[in-house]
């Protein structure tokens, strides 16, 4: 799988009056780990809204390698293999199988019809299907959940189904909304490391929002900073960390807001 660059150039977004993001960009590196962070309100979520098509910016662009996907529909720039999560989990029902194959459904080739008639071509693809999502439950550290109901898994473990079934889609960058927020310490440790691994085996760019900083520091490569809408900083974790526009804009947020979030 070859990994495009991700650029997002000049981009801005308003809301009656409200500049939500201004002229904001930054480039994620194919393969890597790209943290956008920033006190609340900063404009991270409308950023995402953004990359996956939710939102169209008022100016600027959005680039996977040579295609623009600025103006695209949520569903063609997933096609295109951008993937996201949301901060709150959306899968309450059926089994983890279940959901992992309606990722996979967007990928099928044979028609609702072929399929709904159990024809040859149609029975073996849903068999590779249902396989590759085996292999991806495993990813996700969901292997002895498969075939097990949603709504008994722990919290921690739904939040591994939202990005297992994001994976579904074989994205080549994967956007990942607040990962472990609502986890417990334990939790949050192993979703750091499913993120890490998944990345590693699979070779794809993941862009992160999260409030929680020893998240951000341990898996970005690059951290972005927004505050305001306007990007204030940009670097290694180390160098942002020092940053002392970006102490500015946290130290001037209510104190414990941000690891609390
Ligand atoms: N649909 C909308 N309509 C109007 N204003 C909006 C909308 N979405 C976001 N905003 C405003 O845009 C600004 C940026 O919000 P955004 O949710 O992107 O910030 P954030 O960094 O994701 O914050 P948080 O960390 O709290 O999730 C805020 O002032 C917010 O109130």
């Amino acid at each position: 799988m070859t990994v495009p660059q991700l650029e997002v150039r000049d981009v801005t977004v308003r809301f009656a009056g409200l500049t939500a993001l201004d002229e904001v960009s930054f480039t994620v590196t194919p393969g890597t780990t790209h943290a956008l962070i920033g006190p609340n309100g900063a404009g991270k979520s409308t950023c995402f809204n953004v990359l996956s098509g939710l939102y169209r910016p008022a100016s600027g662009t959005v680039r996977l390698g040579d295609t623009d996907l600025t103006r695209l529909a949520p569903h063609r720039i997933a096609a295109l293999g951008v993937a996201r999560t949301f901060q709150n989990i959306v899968t309450t029902e059926g089994t983890v199988a279940d959901n992992l194959m309606l990722g996979r459904h967007v990928l099928s080739r044979a028609g609702f019809a072929a399929s709904a008639l159990h024809l040859p071509r149609a029975v073996r693809e849903q068999r590779e299907h249902l396989a590759r999502a085996r292999e991806i439950a495993e990813l996700a550290g969901l292997a002895g959940h498969f075939d097990s109901p949603v709504a008994l898994l722990s919290y921690g473990d739904r939040k591994r189904v939202e990005l297992a079934r994001a994976l579904c889609l074989e994205p080549r960058v994967l956007l990942l909304d607040e990962p472990v927020a609502g986890m417990n310490a334990a939790e949050r440790v192993r979703m750091a490391e499913v993120i890490q691994h998944v990345r590693t085996e699979l070779g794809l760019s993941v862009v992160l929002v999260e409030h929680d900083m020893g998240l951000v520091m341990r898996l970005a490569d690059e951290v972005t900073v927004l505050d305001f809408g306007r990007r204030i900083a940009h670097g290694t974790p180390d160098e942002v960390r020092r940053d002392p526009e970006v102490l500015r804009a946290y130290l001037g947020t209510a104190a414990g807001e941000e690891d609390a979030a």
